[in-house]
């Protein structure tokens, strides 16, 4: 449906609270294709035909065949973008995207080589960067530039609601132009981005119960829709395990005994002269596997080096309690209470 009062929604899938995705098309005939819509990254990537299928990641993903689409423009630049696990490595195509009803020819990359971890575990096809351009790899137009570009939205922002229950119909909603009032209630509150460039915000303490107890002296907040849940430097994160009790799983992550979660404390987030506090029920992720319940923490430790670290990533968990508002136009981020 193309954009009748300025504002284009998609409809979002949430998977198990931890994945949130939409569709766009790209190519004529249209070739369909599940995304992140992503404020950590600028490019868009989606796994390729002339991938091996040894990769299994690309195997077992919609693909994007160049030769079955009549307005593919070759380009062929060497394409790389970096995870913490591996590399997404293909060339450049260029084509007609569809997002939210809303064409765009758009440079996008073909992922040729896609590694198994962790895509394989990944329920989307590809990525949608919806980062600045500074951000954006090759210097590409990213897609939201080349939309703002055509002046079709009521105001140069989009927002993102992302459900907390996976039942929900819709998972989520991206609004290109605006925001969806169903989604919240109460005002929305602003704060500037800390430079131009990337949705990071500068964040003036993390508290747990009552006690401020990291980020005293200010630190920095991605606010990243492509990431699951929240992270925070190594240190910072035992203590805050330590407090609440939680034990060290193997593989990194962290679990409380479910008895005991009605017990945790918030923990909330200075950011912009407001505290963001997220209680137990936001970032405990209750999950009953062969009849036994585990009650995993949704805070990672992820020690990001300077210059751009130490950091905290406020991902899917923070999102699905605080509806977001990326303002372009006015580079700043707002937050209102999510239905
Ligand atoms: C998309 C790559 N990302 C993931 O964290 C990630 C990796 N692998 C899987 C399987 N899922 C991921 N995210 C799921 C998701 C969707 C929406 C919220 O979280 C991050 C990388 C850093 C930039 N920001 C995005």
């Amino acid at each position: 449906p193309s954009p009748t009062n300025g504002t284009a929604p998609t409809p979002l899938i949430n998977y198990l609270d931890t994945q949130y995705f939409g569709e766009i098309s790209i190519g004529s005939p249209a070739q369909m294709f599940n995304v992140v819509f992503d404020t950590g990254s600028a490019n868009l990537w989606v796994p390729s035909h002339s991938c091996s299928p040894l990769y299994t990641a690309c195997f077992t993903h919609n693909r994007y065949d160049a030769s079955k689409s009549h307005t593919h423009i070759y380009n062929g630049t060497g394409f790389s973008i970096q995870y913490a696990s591996g590399n997404v490595r293909g060339f450049l195509s260029e084509d007609v995207v569809i997002v939210g009803g809303i064409p765009v020819v758009q440079v996008f990359a073909e992922a040729t080589a896609l590694p198994a971890i962790p895509f394989i575990f990944a329920k989307f096809d590809g990525v949608l960067g919806m980062g600045y351009p500074d951000a954006a790899i090759d210097g590409i137009t990213p897609v939201f530039d080349r939309i703002m570009s055509q002046h079709v939205l009521k105001e140069n922002v989009f927002s993102v609601y992302y459900s907390r229950d996976p039942t929900h119909i819709p998972g989520g909603e991206l609004v290109l132009g605006g925001t969806d009032p169903n989604y919240y209630t109460g005002s929305f509150h602003y704060m500037n981005t800390k430079e131009e460039g990337k949705w990071e915000v500068i964040m003036k303490g993390v508290s747990v119960g009552a006690d401020m107890l990291f980020c005293m002296d200010g630190c920095s907040a991605v606010i990243d829709t492509g990431s699951s849940y929240i992270t925070g430097p190594a240190s910072s994160i035992s203590i805050l395990m330590k407090t609440i009790g939680a034990i060290e799983l193997a593989e990194g992550g962290y679990t409380v005994s479910c008895n005991l979660v009605k017990l945790l404390p918030t923990v909330a987030f200075h950011l912009g002269g407001q505290e963001y506090s997220l209680t137990d029920e936001d970032y405990i992720l209750w999950q009953s596997e062969f009849g036994e319940d585990i009650c995993t923490v949704t805070f990672k430790a992820l020690d990001v080096p300077p210059p751009t670290g130490p950091i905290w990533i406020l991902g899917a968990n923070f999102i699905a309690r605080y509806y977001t508002e990326f303002d372009r136009g006015n580079n700043r981020i707002g937050f209102a209470r999510a239905v």
